[in-house]
C-alpha cells in the first residue's frame, strides 16, 4: 500500500504547519494561472503532506480573489488524495459556541458567481455528482480526532458561504438563520466542488470564532475577534489534523468513497471532439478516463 498524500488548506490564521519532516518548497504554475503560495510537501507521522495557505502567507488574497483553481490543480499534481481544510467561521447556532469545532456535512452556497467553478468548459462538458460535498469517511476521521484531542465537537452542519469579503447584514444573519444553517463563511464554495471534480475527498475542521451579528447577547463579528478566538485555538487545529493523518494511515485502504471515482460517468462529451489542448490541461483530472 503507498503512503497517503494529504492535503491541508490552511485558512485564516493557519498559514503554516508544524511537525514536518523532510520539508520542501514548491512552487507550481498551472494552466489556471499561480496557486495561492508555494506548497510546503514533507512527511508527518507516515504520511505524505502538502500544505497550503488559503489565502497565502501574510494574508494576501480576498475569498473571491483566491485561485481555488489552481490551489486544487498543484494538489492534484502533487498526488494529494484528501483535503483537510480548515475555516474559521462565524456561529449561527446558539449551542455553537465560539470555540467549538464544527465538521460540516453540507454546503449552502450564496456565493455571487465572480469564482471559477469548475474544471470544466473549453469543449469537454462534465457535471459531477454533489448532494454529498464533504467526504463522510474523512468528516468520520476529522470529528474523531476532533474530540480525541478534547475539542468540543459538532459533527454535521451547514455551512453558508457568502461572497465576502464584508460580513453579513443583521437582516441576512437573521435570514440564514431561519434556513436552518448552522455556520458561515467566504471561502468553501467553490473549493469543495473543485476537489470533487479532481476526485479529492474534501472535509472541512470549521473553528466558530464569532455569533456573526444576529446574537444579542454578543458583540458583532470583528477580524479583531476572530483573530483572538483563531489564537487560542489554533494549536488545536493542528492537534486534530495530526490525529486526522495518524488515523488515515493506520486505516490505510484503496479509497472506495464516491469522491475518489466521482468523474467516472460525469463527462458528457464525446471523446473524439474534446480538443488536444484541454485534454492536455486536464490531463491530470480527466486524463484516466480519455
Ligand atoms: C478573518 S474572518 C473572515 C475570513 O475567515 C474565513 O476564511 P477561511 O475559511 O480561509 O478561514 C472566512 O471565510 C473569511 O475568508
Ligand atoms: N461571521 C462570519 N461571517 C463570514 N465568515 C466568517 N469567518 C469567521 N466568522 C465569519
Amino acid at each position: 500500500m503507498q503512503q497517503p498524500v494529504i492535503g491541508v488548506i490552511g485558512g485564516s490564521g493557519l498559514y503554516e504547519i508544524e511537525g514536518l519532516t523532510d520539508v520542501q518548497e514548491v512552487v507550481l504554475e498551472t494552466p489556471f494561472g499561480a496557486p495561492s503560495d508555494a506548497f510546503i510537501t514533507g512527511n508527518l507521522a507516515g504520511a505524505k503532506m502538502v500544505f497550503l495557505p488559503r489565502h497565502g502567507r501574510g494574508h494576501r488574497f480576498l475569498p473571491s480573489e483566491v485561485n481555488y483553481r489552481a490551489n486544487i490543480y498543484g494538489m492534484k499534481k502533487l498526488g494529494v488524495e484528501q483535503i483537510i481544510s480548515v475555516s474559521a467561521v462565524g456561529s449561527m447556532k446558539e449551542e455553537i459556541v465560539p470555540g467549538h469545532i464544527v465538521i460540516p456535512d453540507q454546503f449552502f452556497d450564496r456565493t455571487q458567481g465572480k469564482r471559477a467553478s469548475t474544471f470544466f468548459g473549453n469543449g469537454v462538458v462534465g457535471h459531477v455528482q454533489f448532494a454529498d460535498p464533504i467526504c463522510g469517511e474523512l468528516a468520520d476521521i476529522l470529528a474523531d480526532s476532533a474530540q480525541q484531542v478534547g475539542a468540543t465537537v459538532h459533527k454535521g452542519g451547514t455551512y453558508i458561504c457568502i461572497e465576502g469579503p464584508n460580513f453579513s447584514t443583521r437582516a441576512e444573519s437573521n435570514i440564514y438563520r431561519n434556513w436552518g444553517v448552522d455556520i458561515i463563511g467566504m471561502t468553501n464554495v467553490p473549493e469543495s466542488r473543485l476537489a470533487r471534480e479532481a476526485e479529492i475527498c474534501y472535509g472541512t475542521v470549521a473553528l466558530a470564532t464569532d455569533y456573526d451579528c444576529w446574537h444579542e447577547g454578543h458583540d458583532d463579528v470583528s477580524v479583531e475577534a476572530v483573530i483572538a478566538i483563531i489564537q487560542q485555538n489554533v494549536a488545536k487545529a493542528r492537534e486534530i489534523i495530526k490525529a486526522a493523518v495518524e488515523k488515515i494511515v493506520a486505516q490505510r485502504s484503496e479509497r472506495d468513497c464516491e469522491c475518489s471515482s466521482s468523474l467516472q460517468f460525469a463527462v458528457m462529451t464525446d471523446k473524439s471532439l474534446i480538443p488536444d489542448e484541454t485534454k492536455q490541461v486536464l490531463d491530470p483530472i480527466i486524463g484516466k478516463y480519455l
